[in-house]
């Protein structure tokens, strides 16, 4: 391959209006109103080229403008064709993994359209909350037949039906639409929804290697298979050359590789080796670690959110999993005083998930988002300063995405991940040769005594006591943790042998340990020291624990019946209650393979993590280079 020209992008002026083919006014205006200066340098690279006529595969950190980067050549792509799109006929996709994010995406398009006024007639904002569609038979637009428009139909899992999309589809025509991979396949497979070589014009992949995943891998197969192959395509992520084997199967004819690169003086214990590497996160965005044993991680975070100044306003907290996120939303309002804890996950009904994270994006007080993956990748909420870690995710792809949710667009930015001493540790240099420094956290000093790691423990076992519902949520979680740890990626520094049992169920507050394979040949004490009354251990809710009384009443009945017809010298009781005891025998069975059913479904939510990397095949795409190192980025807001 030919060396590729350097774009020294901090050379240039990086105006908008001096990118070449020049954008239409009105995109300068909605530029200006957003009080966007200067473009990004991702921005500036970017635009121009898909634009043009190339395929792109666009790399650059987190935070630095990548939406408007393939949006606005979208955009500019539709509105000059030759011809209005044909009813019912598809112009260019955008898909996005999740519907948060997707959303987002939608809601950058439309404050754009905002300021075209053909495609603006179109849309109907009640107080810019919903977008949706003007009744386009109530209210004709006032422009010439043939006007070109962009008309955006979002596509999410959740919110509405299959067949309520098709209707809006069919009613308003969009020409462009956003979605994630399920639901646009449903859409593009009704025989009502074309997307014919003389109207579709671009597929953008947005976190692309995320999408090219093996958990997307057949419904993206399917989208593109419905596609022309004469069109143009646009990947983008913070972290794409990490699927680039993968890209031959997205189908780019000859694409310009742009990376964008942050410059970052290189340091070790915290010391200037006065060399200057490349990063692949924000320059504004401070990356940390604290080593700290599982005892201490809870109490270091009541640390952390008291003695950090300014005070975190908006902080994300990261578990490994659902069932996770389910317990601690109970545990951690009362160790975690002063801060609203939001839960977000991939398995709360829509509903809840819109509220939720609309509730952390909006809130005026200082929040916690405790979440998943589900929220690692491209959110944008500005105003978060703050990214915990509880531990590093099992895919470490994700690790930078988790991180960027702050310092973005130039603003500074405070993640920090916690580490257990000892084999962990070695996740420092992992992260280091992909380009991913991080450094001690080391101002304010976090340390909690043994004393105070203690009380902590106490005080979550005093809230788990509280409600047995809460005992059992911290056993799934735990359990679904320990499956989670299990199929981490970097299986040589995170090993399930390495896991000190007792102390990791103190950390988590537990009662005692659950039972689990990993535990067969530990011979330690499953009850953590814990003396409880089991069959007294109540729900709080009443409807709940009057059941529990009511099984335990009959349980011990069958065992009297059982007693008495062992006994018994007529044969028709003792095989009443031999019917009984087998009624019961099989309750119990029945109990034990739905208990053994949840252990695998919980088993199975990481699988997919690990098939990922299974996949990683040795096709090797040949992609064009052209990188931007970006000195200033720090400074590009405006
Ligand atoms: N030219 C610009 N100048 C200043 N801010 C900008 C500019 N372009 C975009 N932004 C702002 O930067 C922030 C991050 O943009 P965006 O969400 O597109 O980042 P991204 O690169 O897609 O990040 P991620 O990789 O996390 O998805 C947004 O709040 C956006 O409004």
């Amino acid at each position: 391959m030919a060396p590729q020209p350097k774009v020294e992008a901090q050379q240039r002026k990086r105006q908008w209006d001096a990118l070449t083919p020049p954008l239409s006014e009105w995109i300068l205006d909605a530029i200006s109103y957003m009080g966007f200066t200067k473009t990004t340098p991702v921005q500036d690279a970017a635009i121009p080229l898909f634009m043009g006529n190339k395929d792109v595969v666009v790399e650059a950190v987190t935070g630095s403008g990548k939406t408007l980067a393939f949006l606005i050549p979208v955009v500019e792509r539709l509105l000059r064709l030759e011809a209005p799109i044909k009813k019912h006929h598809v112009g260019a996709i955008i898909i996005s993994p999740t519907r948060e994010l997707a959303t987002q995406i939608h809601a950058v398009l439309v404050s754009l359209l905002k300021f075209h006024a053909p495609s603006a007639a179109l849309l109907k904002t009640d107080d810019d909350e919903d977008v949706e569609m003007a009744d386009t038979e109530s209210s004709p637009p006032a422009f010439p037949a043939g006007t070109l428009k962009v008309v955006p139909q979002l596509l999410l899992g959740g919110a509405v039906t299959p067949a309520q999309d098709l209707s809006a589809f069919l009613k308003n025509s969009p020409t462009l639409l956003i979605g994630t991979p399920g639901r646009l396949l449903e859409l593009l497979s009704s025989p009502h929804v074309y997307c014919p070589q003389s109207s579709f014009d671009v597929v953008v992949l947005d976190e692309a290697d995320r999408l090219l995943d093996l958990g997307f891998k057949e419904d993206l197969q399917k989208i593109l298979s419905r596609l022309p192959k004469q069109r143009r395509t646009g990947l983008f992520s913070a972290s794409v050359s990490e699927a680039v084997d993968q890209l031959v199967r997205v189908g780019l004819r000859n694409p310009v590789r742009i990376s964008v690169k942050v410059k970052a003086r290189t340091t070790t214990n915290g010391k200037d080796e006065g060399k200057i590497e490349d990063k692949k996160t924000p320059a504004s965005l401070q990356m940390s670690y604290i080593v700290t044993p599982p005892v201490h991680k809870i109490p270091a975070i009541q640390t952390l959110l008291r003695s950090l100044l300014p005070q975190p306003q908006k902080t994300i907290l990261y578990l490994a999993t659902c069932y996770s996120v389910d317990y601690f939303q109970h545990v951690l309002p009362d160790i975690l005083k002063g801060f609203a804890i939001v839960p977000l996950h991939g398995k709360h009904p829509d509903k809840v998930r819109r509220k939720n994270f609309t509730k952390f994006a909006d809130s005026l007080t200082p929040s916690v988002l405790l979440t998943t993956d589900v929220a690692a990748r491209g959110l944008d909420i500005p105003s978060v300063d703050l990214v915990l870690q509880l531990d590093p995710p099992s895919d470490p792809k994700t690790f930078i995405h988790r991180c960027g949710r702050a310092g973005r667009a130039g603003r500074k930015g405070l993640a920090i991940t916690f580490l257990r001493p000892g084999r962990e540790e070695d996740y420092i240099e992992f992260l280091r040769v992909r380009q991913t420094p991080i450094t001690p956290f080391t101002s304010p000093p976090i340390s909690a005594s043994d004393n105070e790691a203690e009380s902590t423990i106490e005080q979550i076992r005093e809230i788990v006591k509280s409600d047995r519902a809460i005992h059992e949520k911290a056993q799934r979680g735990f359990v679904s943790w320990v499956r989670a740890y299990s199929k981490h990626t970097a299986s040589s520094i995170f090993r399930v042998s390495d896991l000190q049992w007792d102390e990791l169920g103190r950390a988590w507050g537990l009662l005692r340990l659950p039972s689990m394979p990993e535990l067969k040949k530990w011979d330690g004490d499953r009850s953590l020291g814990v003396n409880l009354d089991w069959d007294a251990y109540a729900y709080k809710d009443k409807q709940r624990e009057k059941q529990r009384l009511v099984g335990k009443q009959n349980e011990g009945d069958n065992k009297g019946h059982v007693r008495k017809a062992g006994k018994g010298k007529n044969g028709k009781g003792g095989a009443w209650s031999q019917k009984k005891e087998q009624r019961a025998t099989k309750e119990v069975r029945r109990e034990k393979k739905k208990a053994k059913r949840e252990y695998d479904r919980v088993a199975r939510m990481t699988e997919e993590e690990r098939r990922n990397e299974e996949e990683l095949g040795s096709m090797i795409a040949q992609v064009r280079r052209k990188v931007v190192d970006d000195e200033e980025f720090e400074g590009f807001g405006s």
